[in-house]
This record gives structure tokens, C-alpha cells and sequence, in this order.
């Protein structure tokens, strides 16, 4: 039996009948409806000679690749008198699935606007303030300071304010920027030489939103230019909205003058969310990835991940993503299992030494490299020693370790390094706000 055929044809239903009708003949009526009737065809490729398959799970497919790969291949020899290699895949993971998932993933990735913000009596204020700004920036509060945990919603809401204006008036410049990049693109604009592209950048800016500021504090030289930045703005009555995870008192090694700054306009929190809110979420959520939720599921959900909202939207998805691939219904267990991934995904990522030393660089405004390097100048050589403090105080290393991860320095370097900060840390406070914050950072990135 020969066909006339394509370079590639999709789906190939007709060739697909043949090579049932082939599998049919050689193994039993069981096996042939179990695994062999439920596989789609998807692709046949003759350049290639590749025949690509869809079967629905895993299970399936190991089976298939198994037990029936080499009828199927002999099916296909059958018709074309020549090799074709089977490919089995799942649910999401072909191109063609991966552009349905997209578009799919798309409306999974709702704009962060203040439709899709659900509302409630921990956010209320944040959200109403942040309204405010979006209809009438700089005229209301200036700067808006949004502060509450890892989660929450303060980048939606950042977001939501650059959708509003900029869909009310296209004209207006609005920049967003968070805390650690301003203090990489300051750090990098400092190295080439192009300091007055970075003032332009920042200071011409119509709506200057900065998510995660406690990232600059205890940084010398970004603080400064912030400073600058926010002087300009503020004077010129161009709009300042500002991220942090905490208040700004509480951030320990922010400069007196950014401080009171920061505190000039109007500063909201923003709470975990009640159980109402929480179902509320939840039910949004899912609609939006257009998935039918139980009520007894939502509140399931609802009663056991309370405190960041990252986690609810990460649990509809998780469900979503199961369902997809396995067919699995939307029910208690799928729920347990779902926000069980997602807790034991949300264990803290260990501290590694590159993660310690790139945050000390970051504050001492250097490099990794250069504090892994010979050079001696006053401030490399600061940063060095707290770098050395910093991964001896988190990761208990000896210090011969920690000698080796600075360039093959040996253990009397080190113990001299760390009595150094220790030294410094008793006699001005500054020293240890910084170690404070340095390690707050670390953690939270
Ligand atoms: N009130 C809300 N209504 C709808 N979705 C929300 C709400 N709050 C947060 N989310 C969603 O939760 C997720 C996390 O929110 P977001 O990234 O804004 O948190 P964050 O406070 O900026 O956290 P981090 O400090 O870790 O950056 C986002 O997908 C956001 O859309």
C-alpha cells in the first residue's frame, strides 16, 4: 500500500485510519481501544520522517513508547515503504499546544489594571489612594508610599496606576523602575561614563514609580542620585510613587533626608487579605483562567494559604495546569495537592555565597569580581571585609572556606576581616543597620 503524500501534513487523519486499520490486525481488540484508539494523530513530517502523536498523559504515553512504538513504526513502513520515527507528546507540549497555551496564557496574564484588583478591607486604602494618584497625578499625593508584605499586591497596583495614565493621556512619560535595577543601571552608568543619559532617564520623567525602594538604602552613591532624582520630580510636580516591604522608618540604613522625603505625601499599607477577599480572589482567578472552581475547593484554598496572594492566584494556576494535563477534576485532592506544590516551592532558596557578595557590592557600589579580587582600595576592601562578616554570620562556613570563595584568601585574612566588622558594628550603629539590611535584602530577593 503507497500513497501519494506532502512534505508535512497536520493532522493526518487519513494516514492515521491506515495505520490503525494496520494495528487493528495485530493486537487485540483491548489493547487496540485502550492505547492505540485515544492517540491523536498530530503532525507527519516527510523531510523529517517524523510522525508526532498526541496521547493524553504520561502513563499513556510510556505505554506507547514501550509496548506499541514498534507497531506503529512498522504501520507506517507498511504504507510508505519507508522509515518514520514515532513521537509521542502530552497535553502543552508541542508548538501548537504551546501557541494555544499562549494565547491561553495570555488571558492567564490579565493586565495588572485596577479592574482585575479585587478589593478589600486590607487594601482598601492603598488602592483607593493609588486610584486617586492615577486620575490626577502629582496634584494629590506626592510622593504615594505603598508598603506591606512580599505578595500583596503593590506592583499591581504600581501597574495599575501606569495602565490608567497612560491610557488617559499617551503623552505622559511614566518610568518604572525597581529599587535593586536603579542601583545596577546607576553602578553600570557609572562604570561607562554615561551618568548624564541615567539624570535624563530618571529626571524627565512625567510619573517616576519605583518598586521595592528599600533596595537603595545603605547604597552611598544611590541614595545620592535618588535623592536628586526625587528633587527634581518633586519640584518640577511630576507624580513619585514608591514600593517598599516596609514603612520607611523601618528600613534601617535609609538616609535621614530620603526619609522624611519619602514621608512628605501619603504612606499606605497594605494587609493580608481577610476571608472574604481571600474567596474573592480566588473566584476571580479562576474565572479569568476560565476554570470551574467548587465552592467547597475555594474555600479549602481560602483556609489554608492566608497570607500572600501570589500563592492563591499560584494555587488556581497550579489546578488549572493539572487539569490540563491529566484530565483530573477539580476537587479537594487536586486542591491539597496543588497548595502543597506551591508551599514546598516556597521554601527559601538557600544563601549562596555569589547571592551574599553581589548584595554587598550592590551596597558598596563595586563589583563581585572586584571584591574577589587583589585590589586594595578603601572602599573594595570594605566591602570585602563585610562581604567576609556577612557569609560567616549566614552560612557558618569555616574560614578557610570562606577564604577560598574570596580569591584564595587565607584563614588569617578572614578572621582579621570579620573582627574588623565586628569592631565597627559596636561602635557605630550605621555599621550594623547595614550588615541588617544587607541581610534582610538577601533574603527577600
Ligand atoms: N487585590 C488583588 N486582587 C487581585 N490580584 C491581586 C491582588 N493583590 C495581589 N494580586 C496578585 O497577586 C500577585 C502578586 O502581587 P504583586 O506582584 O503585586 O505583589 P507584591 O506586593 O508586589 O510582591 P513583591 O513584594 O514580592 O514584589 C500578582 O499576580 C497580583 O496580580
Amino acid at each position: 500500500m503507497k500513497m501519494g503524500y506532502c512534505n508535512k501534513m497536520e493532522p493526518f487523519t487519513e494516514v492515521w485510519n491506515l495505520v490503525c486499520e494496520y494495528c487493528k490486525s495485530k493486537i487485540t481488540e483491548i489493547a487496540f481501544s485502550t492505547w492505540i484508539s485515544r492517540i491523536e494523530p498530530v503532525t507527519l513530517d516527510f523531510t523529517d520522517g517524523v510522525a508526532v502523536l498526541r496521547v493524553p498523559n504520561e502513563l499513556h504515553r510510556q505505554t506507547i513508547l514501550h509496548y506499541y512504538n514498534a507497531i506503529l513504526e512498522e504501520a507506517f513502513r507498511q504504507i510508505f515503504s519507508r522509515e518514520i520515527q514515532i513521537r509521542v507528546c502530552v497535553p502543552g507540549e508541542l508548538e501548537t499546544d504551546a501557541k494555544k497555551e499562549e494565547s491561553a496564557e495570555n488571558s492567564d496574564n490579565y493586565e495588572f489594571t485596577f479592574d482585575t484588583y479585587i478589593v478589600g478591607s486590607s487594601n482598601k486604602f492603598a488602592h483607593a489612594a493609588s486610584m486617586a494618584v492615577a486620575s490626577k497625578p502629582a496634584s494629590l499625593y506626592n510622593p504615594l508610599f505603598i508598603y506591606g508584605n512580599s505578595g500583596l499586591g503593590k506592583t499591581h497596583l504600581l501597574y495599575a496606576i501606569r495602565n490608567e495614565i497612560g491610557n488617559t493621556d499617551p503623552s505622559m512619560k511614566i518610568v518604572y523602575i525597581k529599587g535593586d535595577e536603579f542601583t545596577n543601571e546607576l553602578i553600570e552608568a557609572i562604570r561607562r561614563g554615561t551618568t548624564g543619559e541615567f539624570h535624563q532617564r530618571y529626571r524627565k520623567a512625567d510619573v517616576l514609580l519605583v518598586d521595592d525602594i528599600q533596595f537603595i538604602a545603605g547604597k552611598d552613591s544611590t541614595q545620592e542620585e535618588f535623592f536628586h532624582t526625587f528633587n527634581t520630580l518633586y519640584e518640577a510636580k511630576k507624580q513619585i510613587v514608591l514600593t517598599s516591604d516596609r514603612p520607611p522608618k523601618d528600613i534601617a540604613t535609609l538616609e535621614e533626608r530620603l526619609l522624611t522625603r519619602f514621608e512628605w505625601g501619603l504612606t499606605a499599607d497594605i494587609q493580608p487579605p481577610d476571608f472574604e477577599t481571600r474567596i474573592a480572589i480566588i473566584k476571580r482567578k479562576a474565572e479569568l483562567l476560565k476554570i470551574n472552581l467548587p465552592d467547597n475547593v475555594v474555600e479549602y484554598i481560602a483556609n489554608r494559604l492566608k497570607n500572600n496572594i501570589r500563592q492563591l492566584e499560584g494555587a488556581v494556576k497550579k489546578m488549572k495546569a493539572y487539569s490540563l494535563l491529566s484530565g483530573e477534576t477539580m476537587n479537594i485532592q487536586t486542591a491539597q495537592a496543588a497548595i502543597s506544590d506551591i508551599i514546598n516551592n516556597d521554601q527559601p532558596t538557600p544563601f549562596t555565597v555569589e547571592k551574599i557578595i553581589d548584595e554587598v557590592a550592590r551596597t558598596f557600589g563595586t563589583t563581585v569580581d572586584d571584591i574577589r579580587s587583589a585590589k586594595r582600595s578603601a572602599n573594595i576592601s570594605g566591602a570585602r571585609q563585610m562581604a567576609m562578616y556577612v557569609v560567616r554570620e549566614i552560612t557558618q562556613m569555616p574560614m578557610t572556606s570562606i577564604g577560598k570563595e574570596f580569591g584564595g584568601r587565607d584563614h588569617s585574612t578572614v578572621v582579621y576581616a570579620i573582627q574588623q566588622v565586628e569592631k565597627n558594628i559596636a561602635r557605630d550603629s550605621k555599621t550594623k543597620a547595614t550588615v541588617e539590611d544587607i541581610i534582610k535584602n538577601i533574603r527577600d530577593r
